[in-house]
């Protein structure tokens, strides 16, 4: 049932029962591509059922892989060791993960691939990608910076070396590590330019790859080496997301809850669950946050620190500028909404003016999600605390956890359906 918008009625006592959060986005996308691209059939478990492992999987089928869905969480995926040339552009909708990974992966198609996503995607960079598949003599295109991306491979590149700026988004290297592994020769991949936020989703990235049979190590802080080993199936269990789980675990504390997750917080090889042990200091979350290497739990980080004793400076966040919006920006002016003056932009900071007595409150706000995920599932937060947030486009959380309404409800949480 779709909605325009959704009015969280705060609960008024601790939540408190067991809510499990969906299998990671970040690994289902690249269990998928790693699956398409071997040769043999792949079981992936635990996976997540979304909009972005929808687009993945649907673009993977274009190119000649069966992709079956025997459950709500499982993937079956055949692939005959090579990528076929869709008939139709790949058409990836605002899925990062698939967009960038699969322009890349485009490269080991004997013909055209047009990758595409909707207006968002439109407007995020990929610039840097397509320069580095060009300096390989691949003929990659792009406009504007962003997709559409034209990719005319020959089905194999030669390259040794290839050099890449991740300053923007770290799913370039992510995108070139995996594509690596199908190329003819050992191919070093070097980072250029300053160090890059999330490197933990490099980490995702190598485990993913040696799970599906390459051989690839980090040679220096910012070098990898990756053989030409192609990808062999595998049977890969997809742990749940933590970036999920960060609006369970702020939930928690923000109503002095408990909620079983069914995962262990130590338990996740993902960067956000570094975001655990800061939510864990709530009332008394540090001055200064440093969010590049948990980029995705910043906006649930600053919508907790509304409520926390102290504010918060958030720092090393200027790419949350070309994620699915603005997020410095959407999260802003969302606080500002609450109330005038809770939050502002510091160049490329976000300061959160905290205030423990908005909690009980009536503070009616809209909150525009900018189509943002992120932005609905941190807000419906404050929601928890003050009455009259009103989440729009609430749908929009059917990117990475389409069941995070009714997990919330699961919890206790009621709304006054408005759409
Ligand atoms: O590799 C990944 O799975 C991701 C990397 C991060 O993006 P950037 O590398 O674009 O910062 C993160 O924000 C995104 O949600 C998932
Ligand atoms: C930035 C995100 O997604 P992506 O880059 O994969 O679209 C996210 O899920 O917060």
């Amino acid at each position: 049932m779709s909605k325009d918008k959704l009015t969280i009625i705060p609960p008024g006592k601790p939540l408190i029962g067991r809510a499990v959060p969906p299998g990671s986005k970040s690994i289902t996308n690249r269990a998928l591509l790693l699956a398409g691209l071997a040769k043999g059939t792949s079981r992936l478990t635990g996976a997540l059922k979304s909009d972005d492992t929808r687009y993945m999987a649907g673009a993977l089928r274009a190119m000649g892989v069966i992709v079956e869905e025997p459950d709500d969480t499982s993937f079956v995926v055949t692939g005959s060791g090579k990528l076929l040339p869709p008939q139709v552009p790949l058409f990836l909708g605002n899925a990062g993960t698939a967009t960038r990974f699969l322009t890349a992966a485009a490269a080991l198609v004997d013909g055209t691939v047009i990758v595409d996503g909707d207006q968002h995607m439109r407007k995020r960079p990929i610039g840097p990608l397509v320069d580095a598949l060009r300096s390989l003599g691949i003929d990659a295109s792009t406009e504007t910076g962003c997709p559409p991306v034209t990719v005319r491979g020959t089905g194999r590149f030669e390259a040794s070396r290839i050099q890449i700026d991740g300053g923007l988004s770290s799913q370039y290297v992510s995108a070139l590590l995996m594509m690596a592994a199908g190329g003819d020769k050992t191919v070093t991949i070097e980072l250029l330019g300053e160090d890059i936020g999330a490197l933990g989703y490099i980490d995702l990235t190598t485990a993913a790859m040696r799970a599906f049979g390459a051989k690839v190590e980090k040679t220096s802080p910012v070098t990898w080496r990756v053989e030409p080993t192609g990808y062999t199936a595998a049977d890969f269990v997809v742990e749940p997301d933590a970036s999920a789980a960060t609006y369970l675990w702020a939930a928690e504390v923000l109503t002095s809850g408990k909620i079983d997750l069914g995962v262990a917080n130590g338990a996740f090889t993902q960067p956000d669950a570094k975001a655990y042990d800061l939510i864990a200091q709530f009332p008394h979350l540090p001055a200064v946050i440093d969010g590049s290497q948990m980029q995705d739990a910043v906006p649930t980080l600053a919508v907790l620190a509304a409520f926390n004793e102290t504010p918060v400076r958030f720092v090393g966040i200027a790419n949350l500028r070309v994620k699915e919006c603005d997020r410095i920006r959407a999260l802003s002016s969302g606080l500002t909404q609450i109330r005038p003056g809770l939050a502002h932009e510091e160049g490329d900071d976000l300061i959160v003016q905290s205030d423990p007595s908005l909690a009980g409150e009536r503070l009616p706000a809209n909150i525009d999600t900018f189509a943002d995920h992120r932005i609905a599932m941190s807000f419906a937060l404050a929601g928890l605390k003050i009455a009259g947030i009103t989440i729009l486009d609430p749908d929009c959380v059917g990117k990475t956890f389409p069941a995070y309404w009714r997990t919330l409800a699961g919890l206790g949480v009621t709304y006054a359906d408005e759409g």
